[in-house]
């Protein structure tokens, strides 16, 4: 499944805007501002509903207008327009997803009908953010891989939320049924986890002995979010107090992470941040490689920023990699020439200020 089509209104920037895209590379050049960025923003909200840099959907909203709408055409292995996906967001914060003209009630459809992945700014962050993010990461990647999780996940979060109301009206009676519920999903919910965590952790190590060899290194540990030597039950046992006395859940699954380690010292205080920035790449080529392993439609990549703070070996290993891969891909950048002869099979947009966007023969769009 890859993008064919893609049509925004009142989107960032654009009041309105039609692209086609070819089966491959596509790369939005321009200077600062001018809303290459908003174009992958879109193609990521298509799949997710969010946006990779704003926690809020109202911002994505032209100034002045109280909605907008990304519409896309996608199209199969043979080029054949299969789905036709739209969806609209208001200021009132209402959502419409429809697909072949049905309405659509769960995004997770979509995110499984066309899986987009970010490589942004942000992802560039992964060891420096809060564990929060690395938490999203994975069970991204393991809603994608694993397909209980969405319930398991949902069925854990209500338990946990029921649990922190006990603790915080410190309701004794019913404790010890919701502690056991919480148990039972939240142990699935790590088990399912700790497998994805294993197959992605094996990625990385080969990505970073292909790309950063001198990192090889760093030590990754999957942290299940309470101390290993106990089990989540006995935690919860020795913790009760302390949960009732603070009126919510210490430990538990809420609390995992994923820990990057050098030489015994955390990666995030020893590494430079062009070292830092290639991990993160290394997190992401994995999540990508276990994508297209497990999901039932190759996902879609839209890479932000591509070359900012790469040196030319590396920006030649991450073109290799896009050049072998089988993926569409959606790049940003703002001096294309770099990187557009290391590809091959690759589309050039201009953008222009004002939400002009010219292709390569010239067509204004
Ligand atoms: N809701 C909105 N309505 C109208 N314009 C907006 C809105 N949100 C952002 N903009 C503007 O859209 C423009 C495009 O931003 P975008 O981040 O896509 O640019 P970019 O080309 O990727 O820039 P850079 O190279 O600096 O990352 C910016 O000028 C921004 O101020």
């Amino acid at each position: 499944m890859f993008i064919k089509q893609l049509k925004l209104n009142g989107f960032r920037c654009y009041d309105a805007v039609e692209l086609s895209f070819q089966r491959r590379i596509n790369v939005f050049c321009g200077s600062n501002g001018v809303g290459k960025t908003s174009v992958l923003e879109a193609i990521y909200w298509l799949s997710t509903g969010k946006s990779f840099r704003s926690k809020r959907n109202k911002p994505l909203i032209q100034h002045q207008q109280t909605e907008f709408t990304v519409f896309s055409q996608l199209a199969d292995e043979d080029e054949h327009i299969s789905h036709s996906l739209g969806i609209s967001f208001n200021s009132k914060n209402k959502k419409q997803i429809k697909l072949n003209h049905s309405h659509i009630n769960q995004q997770s459809e979509i995110a499984h009908l066309v899986p987009v992945v970010s490589i942004d700014p942000d992802s560039y962050l992964f060891l420096d953010k809060p564990p929060q993010f690395r938490r999203s990461f994975l069970d991204w990647l393991v809603f994608h891989v694993k397909h209980e999780y969405l319930s398991v996940w949902s069925q854990t979060s209500r338990c946990q939320k029921q649990l922190n109301a006990l603790y915080k009206e410190k309701q004794h009676q019913q404790l010890g049924q919701w502690e056991s519920q919480y148990l039972k999903y939240a142990s699935q919910l790590n088990h399912l986890r700790s497998e994805v965590f294993t197959m992605l952790e094996q990625r990385v190590h080969h990505y970073i002995s292909r790309l950063i060899p001198e990192l090889s290194d760093l030590v990754l540990t999957f942290f299940q979010g309470w101390n290993k030597d106990f089990s989540l039950e006995e935690v919860i046992n020795r913790e009760r107090e302390k949960n009732l006395m603070y009126g919510n859940l210490n430990s538990g699954i809420h609390k995992m992470d994923i820990k990057a380690k050098m030489h015994h010292s955390l990666a995030h205080d020893v590494l430079s941040r062009g070292q830092k920035k290639l991990i993160s790449i290394t997190f992401y080529l994995s999540f990508i490689d276990l994508l297209s392993e497990f999901a039932s439609h190759l996902p879609v990549i839209c890479i932000d920023d591509m070359d900012a703070e790469l040196d030319g070996d590396k920006t030649k290993i991450l073109c290799d990699f896009i050049n072998q891969s089988p993926h569409q891909v959606f790049i940003t950048t703002v001096d294309h020439k770099r990187i557009t002869s290391q590809l091959s099979d690759v589309d050039v947009f201009h953008v222009k200020h004002d939400g002009v966007i010219q292709t390569a023969n010239g067509m204004t769009q």
